[in-house]
């Protein structure tokens, strides 16, 4: 079954002067239970389309969609506070540097306190503090923090940043969230604890049923862990479909190059040879180019490019491109 399906999405920067589509008629479907990857350079929109789906986004954003499903239920035709109570019920966010999230003044046991919801509490009031220390605890034991007593006592500064991330999750768990958004979860991690925390995801995605929107620029952590994935290309869907399939044959020009940067991806290079790059960088919000945002920096551009490509359907994929490979 579908939980997420997003289909045209666009999000406008409003300033005094212009509007800009930071993101443009995006498209991206999730199954229930599955993680999937969001991928896309620095800049390319994958934060916003996550705040843009769990509302946070201030009053200079407009957000637009043909739909924005969410196990069948439209949550841009919903109510303001009908469409909050689904998405704090329903879907949890982690972020990059965990430790930022936390509050530096209050321990983890008191940060864990608060967002326990009065719902989970079954006995009368005067048990109540017995029950919140038992259900924090479950929670860090959950997440596979051994010493957990320690870390109930602890200040967010006196522990790593791989066990404030864990933190971190432990109080998403809280709600048992049918979705978790995991917004750089690993950036600046070392590489022991970055697989830590990825097993963690996976643990909890097959043991919990969570499904996990993994957003990242880490594209081996997505090829590791994710069975499908979205690419973005300066806040246009690029190609999104099932991650061994696209790593069989892409069809998106993008997408191809993306694997061919990944040295265990391309066969085909020589030791101590370049890896291949496009060149020139992703464009800024303020010079988008006109149709595909690739155009410029694309090899197989051609003057139809300058129209905004439609999305294709084929063998599983989607992509959006007017001069793709691997066709025949
Ligand atoms: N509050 C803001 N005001 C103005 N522009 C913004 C704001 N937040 C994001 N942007 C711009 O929107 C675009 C998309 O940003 P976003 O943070 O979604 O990128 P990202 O793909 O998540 O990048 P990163 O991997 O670095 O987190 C960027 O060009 C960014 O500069």
């Amino acid at each position: 079954m579908m939980l997420l399906d997003v289909r045209n999405l666009t999000v406008k920067l409003n300033s005094p002067n212009l509007t800009i589509n930071a993101i443009d008629k995006m498209s991206l479907s999730m199954r229930e239970g599955s993680i999937h990857g969001l991928v896309g350079e620095t800049g390319s929109g994958k934060s916003l389309f996550a705040k843009a789906l769990i509302g946070t986004l201030s009053d200079k954003w407009t957000v637009q969609a043909d739909r924005m499903f969410w196990q069948g239920e439209d949550l841009l035709k919903l109510k303001p506070q009908k469409r909050r109570q689904i998405i704090n019920r329903d879907m949890a966010m982690i972020f990059q540097e965990p430790s930022r999230s936390l509050d530096p003044t209050a321990t983890i046991g008191e940060q864990i306190n608060e967002v326990i919801p009065k719902s989970e509490f079954t006995g009368g009031i005067f048990s109540r503090h017995q029950e919140r220390l038992k259900i924090a605890k479950n929670l860090l034991i959950k997440v596979g923090i051994k010493d957990y007593q320690k870390c109930y006592e602890s200040y967010p500064h006196e522990l790593s940043e791989g066990l404030c991330q864990k933190v971190m999750i432990a109080m998403a768990l809280v709600r048992s969230p049918k979705l978790l958004i995991a917004d750089e979860p690993t950036d600046a991690m070392e590489s022991t604890t970055k697989i830590q925390i990825m097993r963690l995801l996976q643990k909890l995605n097959t043991q919990k049923n969570m499904s996990v929107l993994l957003i990242t620029h880490d594209l081996e952590a997505v090829i590791n862990y994710a069975e499908e994935m979205t690419i973005l290309y300066s806040g246009q869907s690029a190609e999104s479909g099932p991650v061994r399939d696209l790593l069989k044959r892409p069809y998106h020009p993008y997408t191809q190059n993306l694997f061919k940067s990944i040295p265990k991806f391309n066969t085909d290079t020589r030791p101590k040879s370049r890896l291949e790059t496009l060149p020139g960088s992703t464009p800024p919000l303020q010079h988008l180019p006109i149709g595909c945002r690739l155009g410029p920096r694309c090899p197989r551009a051609q003057k139809e490019c300058v129209v905004t490509p439609k999305s294709i359907k084929l063998k599983g994929h989607k992509f959006s491109c007017h001069h793709p490979i691997n066709l025949e």
